[in-house]
């Protein structure tokens, strides 16, 4: 079966989206530094690329942009002529492509032009194929900070570029309102340790205070966009810290010097209320003991040189004396103008949990709690957004929060820090990249050092406790991901309320779950290894895959066992999504295949008999048996540890017989009777039929064919459409839209119901013309239409579908939600405009305990009508 899939799915961005290198010449003289090379397969990708150069940081963002494959297969066109939306939606020209966030030291700036070079980033807007690796180009980007006046001969010099200049200030604050806008888990406040993702409401953002910290610090009122005004700003900032800090210490980097404040205890360089007081609190204006009355007033006092305190001791008293003052000042301004809310941005915070506490500290300690620090995931980038936002063409702005879906893949120069190493321009490259974090070890998951509660109390100016870690280095920090913009991703219509929906049903913020999660995936690992390589032939470069992506998922896990909030809110559908994304970003396009195909065939082989079976029954007793078959065959999850030992024991039919035979009501959930009466009415009233339904579904195999295709096909049979939504790219053994419709071609000869539906869906297209009786002759045969709803997960987050799936939705009346991923680890809790029915039977011992205080096996049958 195909590997590819349509353009709408988020998943299909996750392939490398790399430069076609195949048949790459050197054009002229090799000896040159930057020889010409003609690149006559790459095809139509167009980058833009912004950068802000700060005093001691570049930051660079360059949007790569990859042209809409848009399927012209027959079954899409039919399906969009039905469903009715236009086939060319959008307004503005954006195609999708995704974003990279990369930082560069100031003083290394030819690592950045080295950097664009290779990536071919200089060829802004595809005027050419050819790298002359100079003048002609003259390609115009977008830049800030003082250093686009500054470098800006360098840039022509060198690639040929020509710094287009756009304002700090203005840069910063578009790239501030647009995170703020677009990213859904963007801000959040730090205290203690503890990192709690803010929900900003569009409607109440403005105004705030911007605080960025860069090498000196600006303070800017923010009323709008576009609308503000600079009211303040210090020179004691990020350059102050990382240069006295550099002097007084003899450090070589920023990192270094951040990591040694991690080991320090500033009582030995601060004087304290304390020391003032004679080891008491001045407890009348409420400073406690631990307070710093002054920072470095200890080195006053005594006959000491610099020789004498500790680096450690001198960098954190340093960090708390800048954070402190930054911190205090900005409140005040806040105080001036009445803003309640501060958000912080630079690098100087670089994720540094430390740093956060201690501006949280005392924006909290000056303000009496009134105000809130808040701090922001791409702090850094905000001048380099903006610089980019300022493109006229691309129609970013628009950009909406559930048409970008965040990712991280792994791999230097993807992970939004600085690079190490050349750029990765390959698979086999990004490979060998993983080989060489194996030896390196621990520090592709090393944390990010966090302090634990009670490091600043009130008044208590405490020391930070030390874990003596090393800082994670930027290369494998994994904190800011690729950016995917998916223009064709909206929110599912049907969903009741967009604020109060939260898909997933576990929280992983809980220590307990997520370490049981973890130990869960982990120990499923080496199996799904087998089968990925397995699915690929089982070749020596198979392994080599399998092994990166292994190491790759695992390095993912530990990270985020760490540090569970560092890629945004982290829910159990985010983990599972991303042990597929993991797979397809080493070319594991679909590991199940085989097992998928399998079960497939046997399950069709036996679909006539169920047919008869359920044709021979009453009404009553066949909507029921179609119920308990949709459960007995969601058995069929190669997701679960549990099912899979249980195939071991028989083969898919005596396993699916087995579970039928199991089915005994009441269901731990069970409103079977409410579904049946609004199906079926009571006594002499026969309901109508509903308009359309949507049948989310799941599994391959049995599931699929025995389960939910009985299930439509009673559906049609009263006169409702049936959509079947499946999934976009491959997870597990779900089945996916591609595949559906040969499955359901395959039922088709065995049931007029299904063919005569299929074929007004159109998915018979092929066949229409070799059936006997046309499908003119049954005009009004009510349809069976396969779309797909935009993710590659096993799970389903109704903020992001694909724009056919909202298509769909606009006419349906209900809809049926099927397993354990779609219906119980994610939207068990989701409410919908429209009826809706959740089935699944719970395939996890821990799951079935805590959220059902039932037993593995047990089966839910949710109805929950439309109010
Ligand atoms: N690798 C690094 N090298 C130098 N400074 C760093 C580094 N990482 C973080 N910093 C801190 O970030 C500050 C620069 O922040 P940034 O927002 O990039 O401002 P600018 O635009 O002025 O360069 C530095 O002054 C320093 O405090
Ligand atoms: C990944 C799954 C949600 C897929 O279940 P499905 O949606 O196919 O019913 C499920 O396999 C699961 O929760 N597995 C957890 C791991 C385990 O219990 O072994
Ligand atoms: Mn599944």
């Amino acid at each position: 079966m195909a590997h590819t899939g349509n353009s709408s799915m988020h998943g299909s961005s996750s392939r490398p989206q790399l430069l076609d290198l195949s048949k790459a010449e050197i054009q002229g003289n090799v000896e040159e530094k930057y020889p010409s090379i003609l690149l006559p397969n790459q095809s139509h990708d167009i980058s833009y690329l912004a950068l802000d150069i700060g005093g001691s940081l570049i930051k660079l963002m360059y949007f790569s942009r990859h042209q809409d494959q848009s399927t012209n297969d027959k079954r899409m066109r039919n399906v969009k002529n039905r469903l009715g939306f236009p086939s060319n939606r959008r307004s503005y020209p954006i195609l999708g492509g995704r974003l990279h966030f990369v930082k560069f030291e100031t003083g290394k700036i030819n690592e950045c032009l080295d950097f664009i070079y290779s990536k071919r980033l200089h060829f802004g807007g595809g005027e050419s194929r050819y790298s002359d690796g100079s003048t002609e180009l003259n390609a115009i980007i977008k830049a800030t900070g003082g250093g686009a006046h500054k470098f800006a001969d360098l840039f022509k010099e060198r690639l040929g570029l020509i710094l287009d200049k756009e304002d700090e200030m203005s840069c910063l604050v578009a790239g501030a309102n647009f995170l703020l806008k677009a990213i859904r888990h963007e801000a959040f406040t730090h205290m203690e340790g503890q990192k709690e993702f803010v929900q900003i409401d569009h409607n109440d953002l403005f105004p705030y205070l911007l605080v960025n910290i860069g090498s000196g610090v600006s303070m800017i009122k923010v009323d709008g966009d576009g609308k503000f005004e600079r009211i303040s700003g210090t020179n004691v900032g990020g350059g102050t810290y990382w240069g006295l800090g550099r002097l007084l210490t003899k450090c070589e980097s920023f990192d270094e010097l951040l990591e040694l404040s991690q080991k320090g205890d500033n009582r030995n360089t601060d004087m304290l209320v304390g020391d003032i007081y004679g080891g008491m609190d001045y407890a009348k204006i409420g400073l406690s003991a631990s307070t710093i009355a002054s920072s470095f007033g200890k080195a006053t006092s005594e006959k000491k040189g610099l020789e004498d305190y500790r680096p450690e001791d001198i960098s954190l008293s340093l960090l708390r004396m800048i954070s402190y003052n930054i911190a205090q000042i900005a409140y005040l301004n806040a105080l001036r103008f009445g803003l309640k809310r501060i958000f912080f941005g630079g690098f100087f915070i670089r994720g540094h949990a430390y740093t956060m506490d201690a501006i949280s500290f005392a924006i909290h300690f000056w303000s009496n709690g009134a105000a809130q620090a808040m701090f922001l995931r791409h702090e850094g980038f905000l001048g380099a957004l903006g610089a980019f936002m300022s493109y006229e063409k691309h129609g970013l702005d628009d950009l909406m929060v559930h048409q970008l879906v965040e990712r991280f893949p792994m791999g230097a120069p993807y992970t939004g820090g600085n690079i190490h190493g050349p750029p990765l321009r390959n698979l086999n490259e990004k490979i060998s990249w993983m080989e060489k974090f194996l030896q390196k070890g621990t520090e592709i998951t090393a944390p990010v050092p966090m302090t634990r509660p009670g490091t600043t109390g009130l008044g208590g100016f405490e020391v930070p406790l030390s874990k003596g870690s090393i800082l994670r280095s930027d290369a494998s920090a994994l904190n800011v991901g690729v950016l995917h913009l998916v223009p064709t991703l909206e929110v599912f219509p049907l969903l009741a309320d967009l604020k109060m929906y939260e898909p997933n049903t576990i929280d992983l913020s809980d220590p307990n779950e997520l370490e049981y999660w973890f130990k869960i995936l982990s120990e499923n690992l080496p199996d799904l290894v087998a089968k990925a390589v397995a699915s690929e032939g089982g070749t020596d470069d198979a392994k080599r895959r399998g092994d990166a992506f292994a190491r790759a998922f695992s390095a993912h896990l530990t990270r985020l066992m760490e540090e569970p909030a560092a890629y945004g809110k982290l829910g159990l559908a985010r983990l599972l999504e991303m042990r597929e994304e993991c797979l397809r970003e080493f070319h594991f396009f679909d590991a199940y295949i085989s097992i998928k195909q399998r079960e497939n065939e046997a399950s069709i082989a036996v679909l006539p008999d169920l047919l008869m079976e359920l044709d021979s029954l009453d009404e009553e007793t066949r909507l029921l048996t179609l119920i308990e078959g949709v459960l007995a065959a969601n058995i069929f999850d190669w997701g679960s540890r549990a099912c899979v030992d249980l195939y071991l024991k028989g083969t898919i039919i005596e396993i699916y017989r087995m579970s039928r035979n199991k089915m005994q009501r009441p269901w731990r959930v069970d409103d079977f009777d409410v579904f049946k009466e609004r199906i079926l009415g009571t006594g002499d009233k026969k309901p109508p039929p509903h308009r359309r339904a949507l049948l989310f579904v799941d599994n391959s195999g049995a599931d699929i064919v025995l389960g939910m295709l009985p299930l439509a096909r009673e559906l049609l049979r009263r006169g409702t459409e049936v959509v079947l939504v499946a999934n976009s790219l491959p997870a597990l053994n779900d089945v996916t839209a591609m595949e559906l419709p040969d499955i359901v071609a395959e039922a088709a000869k065995h049931c007029d119901i299904l063919r005569r539906a299929a074929e007004s869906g159109g998915l018979l297209v092929d066949a229409m013309s070799t059936t006997l009786d046309s499908p003119r002759e049954n005009p009004s045969s009510v349809p069976l239409m396969v779309v797909e709803n935009g993710c590659g997960s096993p799970c389903i987050d109704f903020r992001q579908v694909s724009s056919e799936l909202a298509a769909a939705a606009k006419d349906a009346d209900l809809i049926i939600l099927e397993g354990m991923g779609r219906a119980l680890h994610t939207n068990l809790n989701a409410q919908f405009k429209c009826d809706a029915l959740k089935l699944a039977m719970v395939k996890n011992q821990r799951f079935a305990e805590k959220l059902i205080k039932g037993n593995l096996y047990d089966c839910i049958c949710k109805y929950e009508p439309a109010n």
